[in-house]
């Protein structure tokens, strides 16, 4: 095995003083090499020469070495002078930079709109049409919909007024609760509902995409993109998995130059290191591979998955020993992998040493500098073809006690700034380690929107939907999430754009930042949040749009020009400008920038660099140096980070808040469906994981609910728009949904067992308005389904996991977030474990037991009790009592038919009986074991509600 990192050796450690941190740079030899001689005297004990995998190693281009700096003894503003503020590099850039601003007023009012659906553009030739298009849903699939919704809500109306006028007299507080809870039910379904209004598809021109920024015979013009991959626990998130995400994000088809993958390891192992080391080396030979037959997908472990048919279409001969052969190498490099494992699993006493018997830094996972290496690209070594690869970089932030490291949304920060230092792309991708690049061809369909001249500048991020391997086949726990993924995201596409779910998302950096988004047509006050405008503004909002671009070109301009000073926070960087003149405000203006970004000049300057881009004049040492430093735990300290800056802390599900933010600065995002889908991953596919995974999302919305960020009261006057507005409040107060679930899960059992009900006797214009409410509900989940195309097997699964999660995972959550908020008790990240490549579906029935399983079991309990002791009281009782039962009865079934695939989870596989035949053996049992008690001659006969009888324990 070729080993990269060699971390340190017998001769370095002389310069290792004990009592210092010690902080481990791992680079390759190029960056070492290149370290002028004046930053050899300030970090002397950089230069050590270092052994790594027996072999002795010099400083030498290309030698593997390792390179212990201590952060803290640097001075950023020393060293980095020559690039800092007020320098001639300063000024160079603030020029371009004014420049840029000045080009893309030009173009503005050249467009004269920003919006990609004008139609009144100019038909322009290939290359310069628009790189994507919007295509509203058909008519005649929308507009039923819309009419049942309207229809809906007129129902629901005179469903109340009937419900609350008319109180059940001898059963009060049943009726009460009841009511409570559909009141509850009706206000989620509105905000579930009204975010679906306009649901819109897109379409990209990846040719023309080409056409424009890879001109014949010049270099390709497209923007570069650093990807970032998170992993935190290599026993979870087996190193496998992750490094097919790594390989598959080192063959996609985008110009190599362009592309940097950040790897984040959270649990500082060892394993993952030397896992990522092995793949660099792989990638090598499967990169070529890859892009010489244009095979999908670019992961190894689901492209040799696939069948081919060797016969079909023109399979070069060529190509099939090939592929046999790479078939071959990856069964050696899983070997290699798999061995790495197994030796994971035992950890020596005195922790773990590195191949040249240097200790693992990370040996403490809670307690230990931060560690970066730099594998593969520019002098990092070519693939078999002599063709520079990726830059592939392991960062390990630094972590030490009593500091609150933020989990992922600590990790994504740390990897923005790292990759800011290093190679700064003004687009980045961020990908959990399970989710491999599906679709080489996803950065691209990215790029389609983000470069858009009509619609790019106002685009934060770009959300791919999640789609999953897999899930077995009936996915029983709702585990692929299409009714979210497929009609509330694509609703939401026509208002603001999607939610951030977490992976599978390119963003612009600079959104990331903080800022507000380019104005372009209204004025800040003029958002959409106030109530006045609600009636006429939003159902119509599309047709008003169109109008206003109709307005005269040149008031257009003036509005353009006006609008499209940099606002918010941008205004640092003008006084930036300014600052040039004059050296005490830009003193302050540094210095503000320090406070919102933290102390490193490096970085600081980067963020001006809205093209990205690193600088020319900083060595590539100081730049690692430098990383070190913006990865040291501390480096957060009283700056923005995590408030206003990067991905936001505050709540496990980091990703909501992130994209409400951004939503709230008036940005809007895009929701991009490509037909091949772009990424894949895995999710939990047991029960109890999913119950779990289930409750950490909903803890996280609870945690949100209940911070200042949340959706009713926050961000006002900011550019949310208010439907965008209603879909975040429903994202964070569902779990709260759980506690009328609960009661209303309760009252059929309860109704049976006393023999009352929640309604009075219906009259017959009461029982049409009961039974329109049915038509309308079910008419609209119909119309929903064929706009969006999911299947009626999918929503129905999506139907019962809501219940079962709501009685479960939610309630559990929305008790934690309470004590959270009230006590203080954090609540912590548990990593769902990615199936490895073992047995199918095995996982599918492993039962591990955990509390969230009670509230639903008893639920069922007491249900199947009710049903029985309901039948045989009406058995008892004779014909009439059949009349009043039935709605109990229907109203007993709904909740066990929407908890039966938890009945099926519970009872797991070890016992192969059908679980629909257990279900009836057990009804049938108890009723006729109820019957044998009630015919018992020791018992009196009476026409009194069952409870008083024989009370609940009858059975
Ligand atoms: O301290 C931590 C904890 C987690 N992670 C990473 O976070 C990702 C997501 O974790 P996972 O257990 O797979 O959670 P899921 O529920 O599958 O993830 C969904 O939900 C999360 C929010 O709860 C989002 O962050 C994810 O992107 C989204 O896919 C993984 O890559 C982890 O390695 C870290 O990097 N550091
Ligand atoms: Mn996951």
């Amino acid at each position: 095995m070729q080993h990269h990192g060699g971390l340190g050796g017998p001769e370095s450690m002389r310069h290792y003083d004990p009592d210092l941190p010690q902080v481990p740079l791992l680079t390759n030899g190029q960056m070492v090499d290149d370290i002028p001689p004046e930053q050899h005297a300030l970090v002397p004990s950089y230069m050590a020469p270092i052994g790594g995998s027996g072999k002795r190693i010099h400083p030498l281009p290309f030698s593997d070495s390792a390179v212990p700096v201590q952060p803290r003894s640097m001075d950023p503003s020393k060293d980095l002078a020559a690039y800092g503020y007020g320098s001639i590099a300063w000024k160079e850039r603030m020029e371009s930079w004014k420049q840029k601003q000045d080009n893309l007023q030009m173009m503005k009012s050249e467009n004269g709109d920003y919006d990609g659906d004008d139609p009144d553009l100019p038909l322009m030739d290939e290359a310069r049409q628009p790189l994507s298009r919007k295509t509203p849903l058909p008519s005649s699939q929308i507009n039923p919909y819309r009419m049942i919704i309207i229809v809906r809500l007129v129902v629901v109306g005179f469903f109340f007024h009937y419900r609350v006028t008319h109180p059940v007299n001898d059963a009060f507080a049943l009726w009460l609760i009841s009511v409570i809870c559909e009141i509850w039910f009706a206000v989620s379904w509105i905000l579930d509902q009204f975010p679906k209004w306009l649901p819109i598809d897109r379409e990209t021109y990846l040719d023309r995409l080409s056409l424009r920024y890879e001109k014949e015979g010049q270099a390709s013009q497209l923007c570069p993109v650093d990807i970032y991959v998170s992993t935190v626990d290599p026993l979870k998130e087996p190193p496998l998995v992750t490094a097919n995400t790594v390989l598959s994000i080192l063959a996609v088809d985008y110009p190599v130059d362009k592309v940097s993958c950040y790897v984040s390891d959270d649990g500082a192992a060892m394993l993952t290191f030397e896992a990522l080391s092995e793949t660099s080396e792989f990638a090598k030979k499967w990169v070529p591979f890859c892009k010489k037959f244009s095979i999908e997908p670019r992961a190894p472990e689901f492209y040799f998955a696939q069948k081919i048919d060797y016969l079909k279409d023109k399979v070069q001969a060529s190509f099939v020993k090939e592929r046999r052969a790479m078939k071959r190498e990856y069964e050696e490099f899983k070997v290699r992998i798999n061995a790495l494992v197994s030796k994971a699993h035992k950890v020596p006493e005195d922790g773990w040493t590195m191949q040249d018997g240097t200790p693992w830094p990370g040996n403490n996972v809670r307690d230990h500098p931060g560690m970066i290496q730099v594998f593969l690209g520019q002098s990092g070594g070519h693939d078999t073809d002599g063709n520079e690869l990726p830059r592939l970089v392991y960062v390990s932030r630094e972590k030490r006690p009593g500091f609150n490291h933020h989990k992922k949304a600590g990790a994504m920060n740390a990897l923005v700034r790292v990759s800011a230092v290093l190679t700064n792309a003004p687009y980045l991708l961020n990908l959990d380690c399970d989710h491999y690049i599906n679709n080489s061809k996803a950065l691209r369909e990215a790029m389609c929107f983000m470069v858009d001249p009509l619609l790019g500048k106002r685009v934060c991020y770009v959300q791919f939907p999640q789609r999953f391997d897999g899930i077995d086949r009936s996915d029983r726990y709702a585990n692929r999430n299409t009714v979210f993924f497929d009609i509330n995201m694509r609703g939401l596409d026509g208002i603001q754009g999607p939610i951030y779910v977490g992976t599978g998302c390119v963003f612009r950096r600079h959104a990331l930042y903080g800022y507000d988004a380019p104005k372009t047509k209204k004025p800040p006050t003029r958002t959409c949040n106030c109530l006045p405008k609600w009636c006429c503004g939003c159902f119509c909002s599309g047709r008003k749009k169109k109008k206003k671009t109709n307005k005269p070109k040149s008031e257009l301009k003036k509005r353009n020009s006006k609008t499209f000073e940099p606002v918010g926070a941008l205004e640092g960087i003008e006084e930036g400008i300014e600052g040039i003149e004059s050296e005490s405000v830009d003193v302050t203006s540094e210095q503000k920038l320090e406070k919102k970004f933290g102390q490193s000049s490096v970085f600081v300057a980067s963020t001006l660099l809205e093209d990205g881009g690193t600088l020319k004049s900083a060595s590539p040492a100081s730049l690692l140096k430098e990383a070190i430093h913006v990865i040291s735990c501390g480096y957060e300290d009283k700056t923005e980070w995590g408030k206003e800056v990067g991905w936001i802390y505050g709540s496990v599900t980091e990703d909501i808040l992130t994209g409400f933010k951004m939503h709230c600065h008036g940005w809007r995002s895009i929701y991009c469906i490509p037909s091949r889908p772009a990424f894949k991953g895995s999710a939990p596919i047991n029960l109890s994981d999913r119950l779990h995974q289930v409750l950490r999302w909903a803890l996280g919305s609870v945690e949100i609910f209940l911070s200042r960020h949340c959706p009713l009261w926050y961000g006002y006057g900011g550019g949310l728009k208010w439907l965008e507005r209603l879909s975040y409040i429903n994202a964070t107060v569902y779990p709260l949904t759980s506690i009328p679930l609960l009661a209303y899960c309760t009252l059929p059992a309860v109704c049976l067992l006393t023999g009352k009900f929640i309604t009075p006797e219906l009259s017959n214009a009461a029982s049409l308005w009961f039974l329109s409410l049915f038509i309308c509900i079910f008419a609209t989940s119909i119309l929903e389904m064929r706009w969006s195309g999911v299947g009626i097997d999918e929503w129905w699964r999506n139907e019962q996991f809501w219940v079962i999660g709501g009685v479960s995972a939610h309630l559990f959550a929305v008790f934690q977030g309470l004590l959270k908020v009230l006590a203080g008790v954090d609540t912590n990240f548990t990593v769902t474990s990615k199936g490895g490549d073992d047995d199918e579906f095995s996982e599918l029935y492993a039962f591990k037991w955990t509390t969230l399983l009670i509230p639903p079991t008893t639920l069922l309990i007491i249900n199947l009790v009710g049903v029985v002791a309901g039948v045989s009281n009406a058995i008892n009782n004779g014909y009439e009592s059949w009349g009043p039962l039935f709605g109990k009865l229907f109203f007993a079934f709904w909740v066990i038919v929407h908890l039966y695939p938890f009945l099926k989870g519970l009872l797991g596989r070890q016992n192969r009986t059908p679980t629909i035949i257990i279900v009836w053996s057990i009804l049938l049992a108890s009723i006729f074991s109820l019957l044998w008690v009630r015919i018992d001659p020791f018992l009196a006969k009476s026409n009194g509600p069952l409870l008083e009888e024989c009370g609940l324990d009858c059975n």
